[in-house]
């Protein structure tokens, strides 16, 4: 599993009100991320931090591949568009300098993917909800693409619409894309997602899987000199948390998956981290879902 992006301890607030505190993430290749939380939960807040379109007050996001491509789609969908989706995207490429040949050729793929090819030279105008969804995911995806974001894509769509864009998502993660999501549809989760983070009270805490709900993970607390290298063990811990104590040592919050939880402590004794707590983090999905 290669890791593309590192949220690190990032802090927002807005106007002095608290959004989001020490929240750490990593986002994998060819996986699909879901943001769920309540209503002003700071879901889009950290889509956009995410997307590079706002900056944290603290914390930084480590992109591990230098080049990555993010495309972002935000929540609100433009309904009044006179251009056919062909037009629309050719516009689109054209301002943001694409050349003719390559951007046509990257209309027609997109137009095949999302399974557009039928309303081709229909007016925008004229669309669902769910076509209009596709298009703006298309011009997000114009360039190439490694990461996309997209802010509530099924919000609005009927169960139809929102079965046939979740196809053209999982299609996408098999060709290779990540995708990061917010939504409210635990449909969609149940059915693509493969790792689910709930917002609550500023902080970000990871659901495990919705298809195995006795998968367990832990949560470890360890002091580690700063010195140490951890990368080994990237694979196999998220990190919630991380902080600098005095002499160069550092404290961090971790979440580890029940199978790794052996192999992640008896690295940790071998790399010579003081581990200060070990326990259970997974919420039962009843819990999970009273948080939104
Ligand atoms: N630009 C801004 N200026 C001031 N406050 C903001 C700004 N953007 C967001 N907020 C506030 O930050 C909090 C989090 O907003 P955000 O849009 O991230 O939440 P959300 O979980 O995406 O909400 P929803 O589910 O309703 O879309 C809210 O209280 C919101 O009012």
């Amino acid at each position: 599993m290669q890791r593309i992006m590192e949220v690190q301890n990032i802090t927002k607030q807005y106007k002095g009100k608290k959004v989001l505190e020490n929240v750490s993430l990593s986002i994998y290749a060819q996986q699909i991320v879901a943001l769920v939380g309540k209503n002003g939960s700071g879901k889009s807040t950290l889509l956009k931090i995410i997307g590079g379109l706002a900056h944290p007050d603290t914390g930084v996001i480590d992109k591990h591949l230098p080049t990555l491509k993010i495309g972002y789609v935000p929540e609100v969908t433009p309904s009044h568009i006179l251009f056919t989706p062909e037009e629309y995207l050719y516009h689109m490429g054209s301002i943001n300098g694409m050349p003719k040949k390559p951007l046509q050729q990257q209309i027609d793929s997109l137009l095949e993917i999302f399974n557009m090819q039928e309303a081709r030279n229909t007016r925008i105008i004229h669309f669902s909800k769910g076509m209009k969804q596709k298009v703006m995911i298309m011009q997000a995806m114009l360039e190439e693409t490694d990461l996309l974001i997209l802010d509530e894509p099924l919000s609005g769509l009927d169960a139809k619409a929102q079965s046939d864009l979740e196809d053209t998502l999982a299609s996408l993660k098999d060709n290779g894309l990540s995708i990061v999501l917010t939504c409210h549809e635990t449909k969609l989760l149940e059915n693509l997602v493969d790792r689910v983070f709930v917002i609550h009270n500023c902080q970000v805490s990871q659901m495990n899987s919705f298809h195995d709900t006795e998968h367990q993970s832990n949560r470890i607390i360890f002091e580690i000199s700063s010195q140490t290298s951890l990368e080994k063990l990237l694979p196999f811990i998220e990190i919630q948390h991380q902080r600098s104590l005095h002499n160069d040592v550092n404290e961090l919050i971790v979440t580890v998956q029940q199978q790794n939880t052996d192999k992640v402590l008896l690295a940790l004794l071998h790399r010579n981290a003081v581990v200060k707590q070990l326990m259970p983090t997974n919420r039962t999905q009843e819990e999970f879902y009273s948080l939104f």
